[in-house]
């Protein structure tokens, strides 16, 4: 099979042919790993680059009218040249619908559509931000792996459950290359500005900046202020540049292992345009190392934006009939990874899997020993992390924790008590509270009651920070009565902000989306329990956060 694909959401114009003696590893049916040797992908690219700024929409849009001819030709050259002689020299043409800026993709839309009418081929539609994680299954063989993409205009965590790509986990603000290409403009550098930062970092020395995750989402807004504010002051940017990676990678990495820890696999792939970069691939290797997890990040050709991977998500479209017909082809600039209805693979494939509780439990942040009737739980020292970061972050999280589980009992919400802390050490010991964590025994009545426990918390000002279904721990009783306990308060804090309280609740609602059959009945309870106590603005608030389109 021999695909072309076409590429072109925001700078790179993008034509690549990818070619397979090897079909069956595009199949669910015949799952198995694919042979790289039976595999050959061409890719012509040709990159906008802003004079000066960021990138322009009507400069890129008027570069892709301009090169994305030009590398069709080279690639269609390239398919005709390994074409032996019968029928069409590609049998099928894959496109990057979105998402991406609007008069770029309307550009690639035209193209893919009259070459496919040209050589009377199929028509593929791919979504670029689940292309960009499916390279990296697809080399690595991985069967359900977490994937974290971290691209210029998004950075989130997906993971495959009952037929769709699930949102774990993303950026709350500006994608992660984004970010970073601001504070780059801000001391004057060109576009793009990632290279340069890991550049830079190499002579710098690390300073302190904000670190922000909540669950498995996080945010940068707050750490560019502060890193622009830093620039300002005369701290050498070099050493902000280190502070940069150090703290945004931490981030990421953290959320990954939340995820995959969440979850349950030990897989993981890395995506998009950041993902060149040395240290977070250092750090995210390391994490996997450490909690015997695998790992596979695609060479720099298929990380950043490129044709390859919108072909070889193509050629896995066509393998299960997913043509689109020309009138249903338009663009979508909005087209959110969630929103794809995943063919290509099993309808009963998850990224969830079933949990192994073996005494010794090992969190996203914590290792965690079950005893007869108590716990201990040891933040140990993160290796992938920066030393000082870590030391702050294990010591602030272990004092947060003891006295959040404390202040959250005396608000009327069940937690485990407090018998032991070692903030120097971080290590704090608990009594254990249930027989189950709430991942293994989803109910209604339970996501009611969290909702009416988190509700408690935000009304004396506390916000849990990580409600997910590994922390909240269910005790069945007898004649179907059960108690809910909420454990682990470490990403917690002290605010009356309407935003962090319904992040509270989106967070909890991520985590049933990602891993439960049916949703909806517990999202349900969970905002009835929420509403018989808390306030009305919050559930508004949590409407708004999940409408937000992130592709700015
Ligand atoms: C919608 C689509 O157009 C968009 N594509 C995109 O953002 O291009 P991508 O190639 O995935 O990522 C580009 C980003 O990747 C950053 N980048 C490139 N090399 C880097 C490096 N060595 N370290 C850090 N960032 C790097 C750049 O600064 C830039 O922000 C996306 O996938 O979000
Ligand atoms: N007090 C407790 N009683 C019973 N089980 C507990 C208790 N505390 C923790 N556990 C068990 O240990 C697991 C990990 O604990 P915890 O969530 O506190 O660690 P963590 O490393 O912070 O995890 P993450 O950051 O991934 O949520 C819990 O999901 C639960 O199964
Ligand atoms: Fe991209």
């Amino acid at each position: 099979m021999r695909i072309l694909g076409i590429e072109g959401t925001a700078w790179a114009a993008s034509a690549a042919v990818f070619e397979t003696d090897d079909p069956d590893a595009l199949s669910t049916e015949t799952y198995r790993t694919p042979d790289p040797s039976a595999d050959h992908v061409f890719i012509e690219s040709n990159p906008y680059q802003p004079e000066s700024g960021g990138i322009h929409p009507r400069e890129a849009a008027e570069h892709m009218g301009n090169a994305i001819p030009e590398v069709v030709d080279t690639a269609l050259a390239h398919a005709a040249d390994r074409h032996d002689g019968d029928g069409p020299i590609v049998d099928g043409v894959a496109f990057s619908r979105g998402p991406g800026l609007g008069p770029c993709l309307r550009i690639v839309g035209t193209a893919a559509r009259a070459v496919a009418q040209t050589l009377g081929v199929p028509l593929l539609g791919v979504n670029h931000m689940v292309a960009h994680l499916e390279i990296g299954r697809y080399q690595s063989g991985f069967e359900s792996p977490v994937c974290l993409n971290a691209s210029g205009a998004n950075a989130h965590l997906l993971g495959y459950h009952n037929g769709r790509y699930r949102v774990l986990g993303e950026t709350m603000d500006t994608g992660v290359g984004n970010s970073i290409d601001k504070f780059t403009r801000h001391v004057g550098w060109t576009h793009p500005g990632g290279p340069k930062v890991e550049q830079a970092a190499k002579d710098g020395s690390y300073v302190d900046l904000p670190y922000v995750v909540k669950g498995m989402d996080f945010s940068f807004s707050g750490i560019m202020s502060a890193a622009k504010q830093e620039a300002d002051a005369g701290t050498p940017v070099e050493d902000i540049c280190v502070g940069l990676q150090e703290t945004i990678f931490a981030m990421l990495t953290e959320v990954a292992e939340r995820a995959l820890s969440l979850t349950g696999t030990d897989e993981l792939v890395l995506g998009g345009g950041v993902g060149q970069n040395a240290r977070l691939r250092e750090m995210l290797a390391e994490m996997c190392e450490q909690r015997g997890a695998k790992f596979h990040a695609p060479e720099p050709r298929f990380l950043r934006d490129n044709a390859g991977m919108i072909a070889v998500l193509g050629a896995r479209m066509l393998n299960s009939g997913d043509a689109l017909s020309v009138e249903e082809s338009s663009v979508d600039p909005n087209f959110r990874p969630d929103q794809v209805a995943v063919t290509w693979r099993g309808a009963d494939e998850s990224v969830a899997r079933a949990y192994t509780d073996d005494g010794a439990i090992r969190g996203a942040e914590a290792t965690v020993d079950i005893g007869t009737d108590e716990v201990v739980k040891r933040r140990v020292p993160k290796t992938y992390r920066h030393p000082e970061l870590d030391d702050r972050l294990r010591r602030e999280r272990t004092k947060a924790e003891a006295r959040l589980t404390s202040d959250a009992r005396r608000a009327g919400v069940r937690t485990p008590i407090v018998r032991d802390v070692d903030p120097i050490e971080a290590v704090i010991t608990f009594q254990k509270v249930g027989d189950a964590d709430l991942a293994e025994r989803l109910s209604p009545e339970a996501a009611r009651t969290v909702g009416e426990y988190l509700a408690k918390l935000h009304r004396v000002g506390i916000v849990h920070g990580d409600p997910t279904t590994r922390n909240v721990r269910v005790e069945s009783g007898t004649h179907g009565t059960s108690r809910v306990f909420l454990i682990d308060f470490g990403l917690g804090f002290h605010t009356d902000h309407v935003e962090d309280h319904a992040m509270d609740l989106h967070v909890f609602a991520q985590s049933v989306e990602g891993t439960a059959d049916d949703a909806e009945p517990l999202l349900d309870a969970l905002e009835a329990g929420y509403e018989s106590i808390g306030s009305d603005e919050v559930i508004t608030r949590l409407r708004e956060v999940e409408s937000r389109g992130r592709y700015r």
